[in-house]
This record gives structure tokens, C-alpha cells and sequence, in this order.
């Protein structure tokens, strides 16, 4: 019985973690930006990187107030968070296209994606993405959480003490899986499949470098706080 209950202590861990999550939402005046006019792909484009720059000081803000990370050695932490901050932002793409907008929202800011100087090769692994990510309905604990998890990936480039990153993310996995359970009661593998996206959303990494590179091409510009975390130029 007590291995379904979400214990107090789980429960305490969780607010604040969703509490962050929550404090940080997307900035929506990109997303109404981008929605009110059509733009050229140019402009498009420089809208994403605003998007992408102001999403990375929210992960950082976001991942400082996981339970227990600061108290990480300093360079495992950076490793951590430029190890995932790639799939945190398609992580977090999913989530915001995946939420119910006002009808043709969605439909609008696929468009105004698919023109943005980014080459159709990557918009398929990437719309599949975010539909699997929507059909999955998560709930907000769960997204925060999933967010938290991703992060706290112990075999990340350059992290020493993988250990320590292990008895950080073991905890929230637990919670996790209890909220799946809760949420989810009539489908009992709710919680592999959602692990699974992780997957998933390991390969858009690669496709990321990749468009990185196709970018390049053209000289778009990008904001040093990119270049820090997307290793580019
Ligand atoms: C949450 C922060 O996400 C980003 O910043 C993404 C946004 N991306 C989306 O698909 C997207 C687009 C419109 C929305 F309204 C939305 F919610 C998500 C993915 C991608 C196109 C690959 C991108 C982003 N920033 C860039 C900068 C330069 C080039 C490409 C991108």
C-alpha cells in the first residue's frame, strides 16, 4: 500500500519543484509575436533565438532550485546543465505546442516554425516529437518533473560524480512514477512511455547539432549566451 501513497515528504519535494516550473513559464510574448504578424524567415528566426535565450535563463533558474543540485560539485552542475539544455528547450517546445491554444494557434506557429530558415529535414523528427509528447497528456507535475529528471541525466558529457547525480534523480523518478500512477490509473505503462520520450528526445539532439551546423551556413546570428550552451562558433 505505502509503495502507491505519495509520502509527505515526496509531496513537500514536489511543490517546490512544480512551484518553479510554474514561475517559469515560456515567455508568451514570443509566442503572441510570433502569432500576431507574418514575418520573414529572417525575422522568424531571430524571434527563436530570443525565444531560445530567454528559455535557458529560465532552466537555469529552474535547475537551481532543484532539491539538492547546488550542492553539487560546480563543474558537474554546469556539465548538467549544458548537457540537457537542448532537450529541455524541445521539451519544453512540446509542452507549449502541445497545450490547448485558441484553435489555428497551433497550426499558425507551426507554420511560422517550418519558416524559419530551418531545413525541412529536422522539422519531421521534431513535429513527431511533439506529437508524441501531446498525446501523452501530461499533467503539470508531471511535465515539471520530467523536466527535473531530464536534467539530472548522470551520464552526461564530462560529469564526474555520476553517483551523486544518480541519488538526486532516484528520488524524483520515484515521484514520478507515484504521479503517473495517480494521474494515469487506467494505464499501467503510462510511466515506461513516458521514459521512453527520453529517448526520444536524445535524438533530437543530434538533429539540433546538425541544424547548428546547416545555420552556420547562412551566418545566422546568435546571442553568446547560445553559443555558451549550444557550443556554436
Ligand atoms: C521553449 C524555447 O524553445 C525554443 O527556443 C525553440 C522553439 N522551437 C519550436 O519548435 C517552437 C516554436 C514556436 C513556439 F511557439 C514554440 F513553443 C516552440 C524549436 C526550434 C524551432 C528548434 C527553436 C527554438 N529556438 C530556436 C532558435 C533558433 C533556431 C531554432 C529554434
Amino acid at each position: 500500500k505505502e509503495k502507491a501513497e505519495i509520502t509527505k515528504e515526496q509531496q513537500a519535494f514536489m511543490k517546490v519543484i512544480v512551484d518553479s516550473y510554474n514561475r517559469h513559464q515560456i515567455p508568451q510574448d514570443v509566442t503572441k509575436k510570433l502569432l500576431q504578424e507574418q514575418y520573414s524567415a529572417e525575422e522568424n528566426f531571430i524571434l527563436l533565438t530570443e525565444m531560445a535565450t530567454s528559455q535557458v535563463q529560465v532552466l537555469v533558474e529552474f535547475t537551481k532550485n532543484i532539491p539538492g543540485f547546488l550542492s553539487l560539485d560546480h563543474e558537474d552542475q554546469i556539465a548538467l546543465l549544458k548537457g540537457s539544455a537542448v532537450e529541455a528547450m524541445f521539451l519544453r517546445s512540446a509542452q507549449v505546442l502541445s497545450t490547448k491554444m485558441p484553435n489555428g494557434h497551433t497550426e499558425v506557429l507551426e507554420e511560422r516554425i517550418r519558416n524559419s530558415g530551418i531545413s525541412e529535414e529536422f522539422m519531421t523528427p521534431m513535429f513527431n516529437f511533439y506529437k508524441s509528447i501531446g498525446k501523452l497528456h501530461m499533467v503539470q507535475e508531471e511535465q515539471a518533473l520530467l523536466t527535473a529528471v531530464t536534467i539530472l541525466t548522470p551520464d552526461r558529457p564530462f560529469v564526474k560524480d555520476h553517483p551523486a547525480v544518480e541519488r538526486l534523480q532516484e528520488p524524483m523518478l520515484e515521484v514520478l512514477r507515484k504521479l503517473c500512477a495517480l494521474h494515469h490509473p487506467r494505464e499501467p505503462q503510462y510511466f515506461a512511455r513516458l521514459l521512453g520520450r527520453l529517448t526520444e528526445l536524445r535524438t533530437l539532439n543530434h538533429y539540433h547539432t546538425e541544424m547548428l551546423t546547416s545555420w552556420r551556413m547562412n551566418d545566422q546570428k546568435f546571442t553568446p549566451l547560445l553559443c555558451e550552451i549550444w557550443d556554436v562558433q
